[in-house]
C-alpha cells in the first residue's frame, strides 16, 4: 500500500482549476518533493490531502484511506509543518511542543519526556523557556516541524521548509530533515530546487494545476537534456530553456 494515492485530485475555486486530475503515489518511506511556480496548486493540494479543504472531484488515499469518505480516520497518522508558522509565539518552545503532545494524547509526565526528547534531537535545549514568537525564523521552523514529529507521523507534510529561513539555517534543517528519510512518507513543497535535489527521492512538477514530470532529479535533467534541475524545471514548465 502507498502512502499517499491521488487518483484525478481535481479543486475548483469557481472557474479557475487550481489542481487538475492530479494522479500521483508517494510510498512508505519516500521523500518526495512537489516543485512548482507560485500558483501552481502545490499549498492547494497539501491542503486537501491534510483534509483542511474537499476536493471537487477526484480523490486520494492516505494509507489506503479515502480523504472523501472520510479524512479523520486517517488524521492522526498524519501531520504538517504549515507554510505560515505554525508555532504558538507567546508560549515557550517546550510548552509549545508539550501541549502538541498533550493533543495527541500523552500524558503530563509523556508530554515533558518527549518535548525533552524533540529539544534535545533539534538543537532547541537551550531556548527551552524562550517564547516561540522570539526565535529567528530559521529555528521557529525547526520548531514547527519538531511539533509535527511528535507526534509520530506515518506521513509528513512541509509546505516550504526553505522559505525565508537564510542559508545557514536552511543547511541546518536540511541535515534534520536528511536524518527523517526513511522514517515516514515526506511530501515536501518547495520553490528551491536545491533543497528538492538535495532531500527528495523522486520529485514531480506541477504547473498549472497539472503534473508535468515525475522521477527523480537525475532523470528529468536527462530527460530535458539540462545540466541543474532548475533548468529541467524551466524546460518542462516553459518549453524552453533561455
Ligand atoms: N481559497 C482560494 N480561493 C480562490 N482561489 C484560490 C484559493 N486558494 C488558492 N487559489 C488559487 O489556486 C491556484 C493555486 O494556488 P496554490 O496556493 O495552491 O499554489 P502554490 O503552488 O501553492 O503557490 P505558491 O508557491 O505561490 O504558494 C492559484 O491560482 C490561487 O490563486
Amino acid at each position: 500500500m502507498n502512502a499517499i494515492e491521488t487518483r484525478g485530485l481535481t479543486r475548483r475555486f469557481g472557474a479557475r482549476t487550481a489542481v487538475d486530475h492530479l494522479d500521483l503515489s508517494i510510498g512508505k518511506g519516500e521523500f518526495f518533493a512537489l516543485l512548482g511556480g507560485n500558483g501552481a496548486g502545490k499549498s492547494t493540494t497539501v491542503r486537501m490531502l491534510c483534509g483542511l479543504l474537499p476536493p471537487s472531484e477526484g480523490d486520494a488515499f492516505l494509507l489506503g484511506e479515502s480523504i472523501a469518505q472520510n479524512s479523520g480516520k486517517v488524521k492522526a497518522k498524519l501531520n504538517s509543518s504549515p507554510q505560515e508558522t505554525a508555532v504558538a509565539p507567546k508560549l515557550s518552545v517546550r510548552e509549545n511542543l508539550e501541549m502538541m503532545a498533550r493533543i495527541y494524547g500523552a500524558s503530563r509526565e509523556e508530554a515533558k519526556e518527549k518535548a525533552r526528547n524533540m529539544m534535545a534531537d533539534f538543537g532547541l535545549t537551550e531556548r527551552e523557556k524562550d517564547r516561540a514568537g522570539k526565535l529567528s525564523g530559521g529555528l521557529q521552523r525547526r520548531l514547527s516541524i519538531a511539533m509535527a514529529l511528535i507526534s509520530k507521523p506515518e506521513i509528513l507534510f512541509l509546505d516550504e521548509p526553505g522559505l525565508g529561513v537564510d542559508v545557514r539555517a536552511r543547511r541546518e534543517l536540511w541535515r534534520i530533515l536528511e536524518n527523517l528519510k526513511g522514517k515516514m512518507a515526506i511530501l515536501l513543497t518547495t520553490h528551491y530546487m536545491d533543497e528538492a535535489e538535495a532531500l527528495a527521492d523522486r520529485v514531480g512538477i506541477l504547473h498549472e494545476g497539472r503534473l508535468r514530470a515525475l522521477g527523480t532529479a537525475e532523470e528529468l535533467k536527462r530527460e530535458t537534456g539540462t545540466a541543474t534541475l532548475e533548468d529541467a524545471f524551466l524546460a518542462l514548465t516553459d518549453g524552453e530553456v533561455e
